[in-house]
């Protein structure tokens, strides 16, 4: 009775998702618009960012993407969606976010579902993220930049110049990020292993993605034991121990969680003290493999184009590489490389949901009704002809000569509008000074075989993951 029961639930359901959904009209494959189920593999995998880019190829801009979801590959629904004057400020995050708390009803600064409670929240973080924060931030950096140059050197010599160099790039985004964000290093840069901290963070953020599909499951999943569990209970403490140090300023004279704990600045969002656990595992997630993905990406891109290092030597032995300023200002190729590696491999290749809570029109004058799932899809507007000349291939010029088509609309690696990336020109900071260090300390080259092998290990777990990035690296 109960099997009838399910069968007729389902074939009812199915038919009115087809036929009868206001949104029947936009085009996509059939299992999306029956259900989000299918991308649950897709994510377990990290395929999502090829899978939605020959959506659109086949489909065109405008996809249905799952029953009441849609993604758009027109830069003009950038400003749409996420933009002052499209939904954002009425519509909410969408339900990936809700899976990625573990505590029912308590967020992260990301996953607050309404967008002025955000606001209010992030204005806790802006002055974390202020320039003269950052200027305090500089000698942290410069630090582990060379423990990590040492660490490359160390491996170098102990296996014969052929190293994983995304390992220790990730050393170093997470001591980074465990300085500067609550004044404790992890210390891989110093013991020169990944810490069980660093591989928790990897299964975590795997697992959450995939349930983001299926926000339902989360609720199951937070009485199992999981990684994400583990992680949670590792940044309980994490957490407990930074209240403890209350003005014991080890690292920095004001770490981002000073901010957030009100020790610094005006306080403007009293929430549940809970919460700063959920912004602890935003800030380790957001802050360290991000940056340190890109720098791996980048080095991959260079390894290929030994007449490109020469010219970025030749820029930086200009300057006093202590000289952070002249880094951000007066060296256009080493930020175009920097930029063109964030358009080709974004670090965050997907898109960013918003559920509106009103109807609204995309480009190509499609109009989708309130609780619509909207996203645009970043992978996609960076790698089309439309928007990039020769998009496939990694050219750093065109963000300096500017001759070839070129549209900036479409180039967005850190996320539009109110809930743009904070942590943008502390990004910048560390991968100037790493990819300078790193290209004037070593000659570097890759393998056709190590090629191949990265390239397909490049997964999309919401942020970019990889395995390892072997090459021939020795002193200069
Ligand atoms: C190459 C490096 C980076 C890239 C490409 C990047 C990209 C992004 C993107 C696309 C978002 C929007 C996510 C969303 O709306 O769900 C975001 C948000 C965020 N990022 Fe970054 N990020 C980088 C580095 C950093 C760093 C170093 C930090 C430092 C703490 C950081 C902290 C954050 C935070 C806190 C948010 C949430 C902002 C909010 O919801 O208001 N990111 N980032």
């Amino acid at each position: 009775m109960f099997g009838i029961f399910l069968a007729t639930l389902f074939t009812s359901m199915s038919i009115y998702r087809v036929f009868f959904h206001p949104l029947r009209n936009v085009p996509g494959p059939l299992s999306c618009k029956l259900s989000m189920w299918s991308w649950v593999l897709t994510d377990w995998f990290g395929s999502r960012q090829v899978k939605i880019q020959k959506l659109h190829k086949k489909y065109g801009n405008v996809v249905r993407i799952g029953p009441r979801e849609v993604s758009v590959a027109d830069p003009k629904g950038v400003a749409t969606i996420y933009g002052p004057t499209g939904p954002a400020p009425k519509s909410r995050r969408g339900p990936w976010y809700q899976a990625q708390s573990m505590i029912p009803h308590v967020h992260s600064l990301q996953n607050e579902p309404k967008i002025p409670d955000h606001n209010k929240r992030r204005r806790d973080w802006d002055p974390a993220f202020s320039l003269k924060a950052l200027q305090s931030y500089e000698p942290n950096i410069t630090r582990n930049a060379e423990a990590f140059i040492e660490q490359v050197s160390r491996l170098s010599t102990k296996n014969d110049g052929r190293v994983d160099v995304k390992e220790p790039l990730m050393w170093f985004g997470f001591d980074v990020m465990g300085e500067l964000g609550f004044g404790r290093s992890f210390g891989t840069l110093k013991d020169g292993k990944t810490s069980h901290e660093v591989e928790l963070v990897e299964l975590g953020v795997r697992a959450i993605n995939t349930i983001g599909n299926v926000p339902y499951l989360a609720n199951i999943m937070r009485f199992l034991p999981s990684p994400i569990a583990q992680f949670e209970a590792w940044l309980a403490e994490a957490v407990k121990w930074r209240k403890s140090k209350q003005g014991d300023r080890e690292f920095v004279a004001a770490d981002v969680f000073a901010y957030l704990l009100g020790e610094e600045g005006e306080k403007h969002h009293k929430g549940d003290p809970r919460e700063i656990q959920q912004d602890c595992m935003l800030l380790v997630v957001a802050g360290s493999d991000t940056t340190s993905n890109t720098l791996a990406l980048c080095l991959f891109e260079l390894a290929r184009q030994p007449a490109l290092v020469e010219r970025l030597r030749d820029e930086l032995e200009e300057f006093i590489l202590e000289d952070y300023a002249a880094l951000r200002d007066n060296a256009p190729l080493l930020n175009a490389c920097l930029n063109e590696t964030l358009r080709l491999w974004p670090a965050v290749p997907s898109g960013l949901q918003r559920e509106t809570t009103l109807a609204h029109t995309l480009p190509g004058e499609i109009n989708v009704p309130a609780n619509t799932v909207l996203s645009t899809h970043t992978w996609t507007m960076h790698r089309d002809a439309a928007n990039f000349y020769k998009p496939e291939r990694f050219i750093p010029d065109r963000w300096i000569t500017k001759k070839e088509p070129h549209n900036e609309k479409a180039f967005t690696p850190f996320g539009f509008g109110a809930t743009s990336c904070i942590g943008k020109n502390l990004a910048f900071m560390e991968m100037r000074i790493v990819l300078a260090q790193f290209v004037l300390k070593f000659n570097f080259d890759i393998e056709p075989g190590d090629v191949q092998e990265f390239r397909q290990s490049v997964r999309d777990q919401f942020v970019v993951s990889m395995g390892g990035l072997y090459m021939n690296v020795t002193s200069r």
